[in-house]
């Protein structure tokens, strides 16, 4: 169904399963209250530090905690859904549903130095079989093609969801007059031939020097435009609708690169080759990457896909 302004509830019921669609519709829920909470900003009450670290050493923001909270309390009442893991939780938390189908994987919030200054920050979640393994985090260790829904949410000026769905995109855009969210872009496919890059430049020194070298001469020869807003969902929703390619990449202070795969990369990649980019790390296709760590991160060049071929083919052979 392709019908402007139809609403996510009868978008889903034709695009996917019951179980599926009840799975993303929690999402969804939790996430329109993280969007009232980051809409309320101060008025919310504090959302700056929340005194603690997360399990990779990351100060929390309250709003990282809320937002976790929020996602982990929806997500535990649905009996399909097996189990949840999180850039907040050290581990994957079961929730004993016996007829749980589903892995939801998630950053409940991106773009967490945004919070106090009024930048888009969003939601990312990846949606994965239960499959045989047995009740543990080894269950989440899939491939990014495994995937059976990818989406994120962004919080900015508009609230919208965007999904990558059946090899499609969609985003849908948070009415402010009834709180529902409605289909705004039928079918997204990335634009092509658009001279940008999204990247941190203030890291180029430590990049792989071939990589650093194009990316500097891009710049200044070629004529592309920079843009960097440092949330990766908004930076790459950007890329998704004016075209361009977006990097993090692996860099010498963090040789394994600083994005997670399970609940960042991976979802964020099946969006952009959905919508018709590409996807990689520097050492091969995102999607293709078997993780072996819940918390494992990796580098990251997606975007247009001719842009991203010109970035990586400089770079040593796959190892
Ligand atoms: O500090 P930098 O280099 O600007 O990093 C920005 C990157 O870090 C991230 O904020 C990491 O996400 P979290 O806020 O979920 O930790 C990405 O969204 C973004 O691309
Ligand atoms: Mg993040
Ligand atoms: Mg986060």
């Amino acid at each position: 169904m392709t019908a402007l302004g139809i609403s996510l509830d009868a978008w889903l019921a034709e695009a996917a399963d019951p179980e599926l669609a009840s799975v993303i519709a929690d999402i969804a829920a939790a996430s329109l209250e993280i969007s009232a909470l980051v809409r309320g900003g101060d008025l919310s009450g504090p959302l700056g530090e929340a005194g603690a670290s997360n399990v990779q050493g990351e100060t929390q923001k309250k709003l990282d905690v809320l937002s976790n909270d929020l996602l982990r309390d929806g997500l535990s009442r649905n009996p399909r859904i097996a189990a949840i893991a999180s850039e907040e939780e050290d581990h994957s938390a079961w929730f004993g549903h016996a007829d749980g189908r589903y892995l939801v994987a998630f950053d409940p919030l991106d773009g967490s130095s945004n919070i106090d200054v009024n930048v888009t920050i969003g939601t990312i979640f990846s949606i994965l079989p239960r499959g045989d393994a047995p009740e543990g985090d080894g269950a989440f260790l899939q491939p990014g093609t495994a995937q059976l829904c990818a989406g994120y949410f962004g919080y900015g000026p508009q609230t919208v969801l965007v999904l990558a769905l059946n090899g499609r995109v969609v985003q849908f855009t948070l009415s402010p007059t009834d709180n529902r969210l409605l289909l705004t872009h039928p079918d997204i496919r990335m634009p092509t031939g658009t001279r940008m890059i999204g990247g941190n430049i203030s890291n180029m020194r430590r990049w792989d020097p071939a990589l650093g070298d194009t990316v500097a001469t891009m710049m200044a020869e070629g004529g592309y435009n920079q843009r960097w807003v440092g949330s990766m969902i908004a930076d790459i929703h950007r890329m998704l609708h004016q075209g361009g390619v977006f990097l993090y990449p692996f860099d010498s202070r963090q040789p394994k690169g600083k994005l997670r795969v399970l609940y960042e990369c991976s979802p964020m990649s099946a969006i952009v080759e959905s919508a018709g980019g590409k996807a990689v790390s520097g050492t091969g296709r995102i999607l293709d990457l078997q993780p072996t760590g819940l918390h494992q991160r990796t580098g990251l060049i997606c975007g247009d896909a001719a842009i991203v071929d010109a970035l990586i083919n400089p770079l040593p052979a796959a190892g």
